[in-house]
């Protein structure tokens, strides 16, 4: 029988009623007494490391993760880590730098109604884990719904239904149905994976709306190391009100930008128009094409743990990490 180490940080599967809402208070030892299928699968040790709705998870909460697994990763082969799903991709994207080519599987998941109501998913979703962190491949995924999916790659797209996360830009990995595992795509792994203890939090997001004023980009520009500016269809900037000056000033001044979409598919290619062209030919500014926002924020600050320096920063940048971007593999 496999080892397997779960780890609890709250989230809605582990919440009970308050009069005010929804909280976590239920530690992994009792979610798995619901859940006594997984007994039958698999060793189970557990750990509460938080019990947070994930609205309250932050980078620290992801180094402290990182580092959970680290100090056991002998002792264990697979992870399962109970979360709330308002923050997984986020999660699922930083652990995804923070523990690269990871031979075991490290499995998020986590449900849309707690594990004591009527007709949860909680359980399915618990048991699914723990079936893939048995029998899947290595690398961060989230199970979810009966889909595995890619931690680079997963985003929260439906915030009531149990069909919470999808894969974007990238299939789903695998299924699995009725117990049953079916594994499309493997992930490749080294013998052991790196760990990484570094992140640096200064990393802002700005959502582009019709008419944004200057000066919002200007105090994220002041406020943070690293911006990621999620555009308009393909990507671009605005053209009017000295938008392109504040950019090349931040940039100038050291700062790492990101231009991304906000479109949820297909991703950027800041070349088409001249709204994101005369940026990208004129400006050092990076391009996330198909990355997800979550893993194109998360690699940012992993990378601004690592160099502040523009070469060094497009280097790991465009370098894919757990497949977060397919636009130069093969160039
Ligand atoms: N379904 C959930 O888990 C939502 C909850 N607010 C959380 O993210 O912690």
């Amino acid at each position: 029988m496999k080892n397997i180490l779960m780890i609890g940080t709250g989230g809605t599967i582990a919440s009970g009623q308050t009069a005010e809402g929804l909280a976590p208070e239920l530690d992994p030892s009792r979610l798995l007494q619901d859940t006594p299928r997984v007994a039958q699968l698999c060793r189970v040790d557990c750990l509460q490391l938080y019990s947070l709705d994930s609205t309250n998870i932050r980078p620290c909460h992801w180094l402290g993760l990182a580092r959970a697994i680290r100090e056991r990763y002998d002792q264990y082969d697979g992870f399962v880590i109970s979360h709330g799903t308002d923050t997984m991709a986020y999660t699922a994207a930083a652990l995804s730098y923070l523990i690269q080519d990871c031979p075991k599987p490290i499995v998020l998941t986590g449900a849309q109604k707690p594990i004591w109501y009527d007709g949860t998913d909680s359980k399915r979703n618990l048991t699914d884990a723990f079936l893939y962190a048995c029998r899947g491949c290595g690398g961060v995924q989230i199970v979810f719904n009966g889909k595995v999916i890619l931690g680079t790659r997963a985003r929260k797209t439906f915030s009531k239904s149990f069909q919470a996360f999808s894969s974007v830009n990238y299939p789903e990995l695998a299924l699995i149905q009725d117990e049953r595992l079916l594994q499309y795509i493997t992930t490749g792994s080294r013998p052991a994976p790196r760990f990484y203890d570094a992140l640096d939090g200064s990393v802002g997001l700005l959502k582009l709306i019709p008419g944004t004023r200057r000066e919002l980009l200007a105090f994220m520009a002041d406020h943070y190391d690293g911006l990621v500016i999620e555009g308009f269809g393909v990507g671009g900037l605005p053209e009017y009100d000295g938008f392109y000056d504040v950019v090349r000033q931040a940039a100038e001044a050291g700062k790492l930008i990101v231009m991304t979409t906000q479109v949820p598919n297909e991703g950027s290619d800041l070349t088409v128009y001249h709204v994101g062209g005369h940026l990208k030919h004129t400006l050092q500014v990076l391009e996330a094409y198909d990355m997800t926002t979550e893993s194109a924020v998360c690699k940012l600050m992993w990378i601004l743990g690592q160099t502040r320096d523009f070469a060094q920063a497009e280097k790991l940048f465009y370098t894919p990490v757990s497949r977060d971007i397919l636009r130069f593999s093969g160039e």
